[in-house]
């Protein structure tokens, strides 16, 4: 089995070139490569990048099948350029043990479109309470390298003491969703101008931003890594800065929807934008964008969250937060960062690829676009120019704030280890290679 591209652009780096794929790896690149029997896509003037890894996604299976199955997000994430993404363990059972994680790796193998890594709870049933048994997932065959307790912070400062000493000694990585509960008890909306005007409760950033500060603290005691989930605030870019300048492991994330949109969005009070940190201001999309471009804030990860109709199509207050985003990141991500000049390809490749495969130490993921390499890659039309319909995606949910939107470059083509999963809006099951 092998693929041809034709006339790409490495990185986004003249000249056009060549690429060809043979049995799983990037067996040549050059001008005017011999096709052979491969595969040919012709591609010119797309952008050729390392395959996309999200460290954040929630594929709802087991538990709300009716709303996202591994099956139904893998496609979103073959679509969206992604070769690898991390499963949230919020599902219904959470993936506190063994056998739920290793469900989600087995899965993700069998339908094969992207590597689906289960993420494991950090506390048995996201309770906060006990910690679960991260050994034992660890070293089932999903071998889970990420734990989360995401949907919920882990709010009590022993518990993540211990689960930072734990996960150190793993060698595996602890993603917080820093939320202080206390601070945001009914919340629905970012604390502001906006939420008081318009009556809704507020998020305030500190709750936020006291658990990245208190987490710092608590890594860098325990000679530990920490990973902060969907980074939202300006004071949380500089709360980052702070803790690399004293030498803690930290990491961030930054979502697609905090580096577009900010809280005024909320003046139609439709849910479809009601999420988890909230919108911020617009003063806090620049930090983003400018903490992202410099590398204070490492990745982009889509915290991709479907939810059924009935769960957001109701009163603001009741409607559950998240929205979709594997399908529509790399658009957003070139246009908040790439069209202002914040960003080249070669950092889309960072941000959206090495840095997320570092992060959380996948080896076959986020390499060099180098002969003898592992062919995971994703191919970007700069100049695709399309308008977001919900509708046509291939998740099973339509929850997206980008609906008749349109944007500028599109993921046209990913392959996992040599083989197309996604081309021009279609998949491609395994049994079909
Ligand atoms: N982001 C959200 O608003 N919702 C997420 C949970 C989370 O990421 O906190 C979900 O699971 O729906
Ligand atoms: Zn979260
Ligand atoms: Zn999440």
């Amino acid at each position: 089995m092998s693929v041809l591209l034709r006339g790409v652009l490495v990185y986004g780096e003249q000249p056009a070139t060549d690429v060809l794929i043979d049995d799983g790896l990037i067996a040549a690149i050059g001008t005017d490569l011999d096709a052979g029997d491969a595969e040919v896509v012709d591609a010119s003037g797309q952008i050729l990048l390392p395959g996309f890894v999200d460290l954040h996604t929630h594929l709802r299976e087991p538990g709300r099948e009716d709303t996202e199955t591994i099956e139904s997000g893998s496609a979103a994430a073959a679509l969206g350029g992604y070769t690898a993404v991390f499963a949230m363990a919020n599902t219904d059972p959470v993936a506190d043990s063994v056998v739920i994680t290793d469900h989600v790796w087995r899965r993700g193998q069998e339908v094969g479109l992207v590597d689906v890594h289960p993420v494991g709870a950090v506390t048995v049933g996201l309770g906060g309470k006990q910690l679960a048994e991260m050994a034992t997932m660890a070293s089932g065959i999903g071998k889970v390298k990420m734990f989360s307790d995401d949907g919920k912070c882990v709010d009590d400062p022993l518990i993540m003491r211990r689960a930072l000493e734990y996960s150190s000694s793993l060698g595996v990585l602890i993603a917080q969703h820093a939320e202080e509960p206390r601070l945001t008890v009914g919340a629905v909306a970012h604390e502001g101008p906006t939420a008081a005007r318009l009556g809704l409760a507020g998020w305030p950033r500190a709750a936020e931003e006291s658990i990245v500060a208190r987490d710092a603290l608590l890594a860098r005691d325990a000679g530990a890594r920490v990973h902060i989930c969907h980074a939202s605030t300006a004071g949380t870019v500089e709360l980052l800065k702070w803790a690399r300048g004293q030498g803690i492991s930290i990491s961030a994330e930054v979502t697609p929807h905090h580096l577009l949109l900010d809280d005024s969005r909320l003046e139609t009070y439709d849910a479809v934008n009601k999420v988890n940190p909230p919108l911020r201001e617009a003063s806090d999309v620049e930090a983003l964008r400018k903490g992202l471009a410099d590398g204070t804030v490492d990745c982009v990860a889509t915290d991709h969250a479907p939810h059924a109709e009935q769960d957001k199509c109701c009163e603001f207050s009741q409607a559950r937060p998240g929205m979709l985003g594997l399908e529509t990141a790399l658009s957003i991500v070139a246009q908040t960062m790439v069209e202002p000049g914040l960003l080249d390809w070669r950092g889309v490749a960072r941000v959206m690829s090495e840095r997320p495969a570092a992060i959380v130490g996948l080896a076959d993921q986020g390499r060099p676009i180098e002969i003898g390499e592992i062919a995971n890659l994703t191919l970007v039309d700069p100049d695709a120019s399309w308008t977001v319909e919900g509708k046509k995606f291939a998740s099973i949910s339509e929850n997206t704030p980008f609906e008749t939107m349109s944007f500028a470059a599109r993921v046209t083509t990913t392959l996992l280890r040599g083989r197309i999963t996604a081309r021009d809006g279609a998949v491609r099951a395994t049994t079909e290679a």
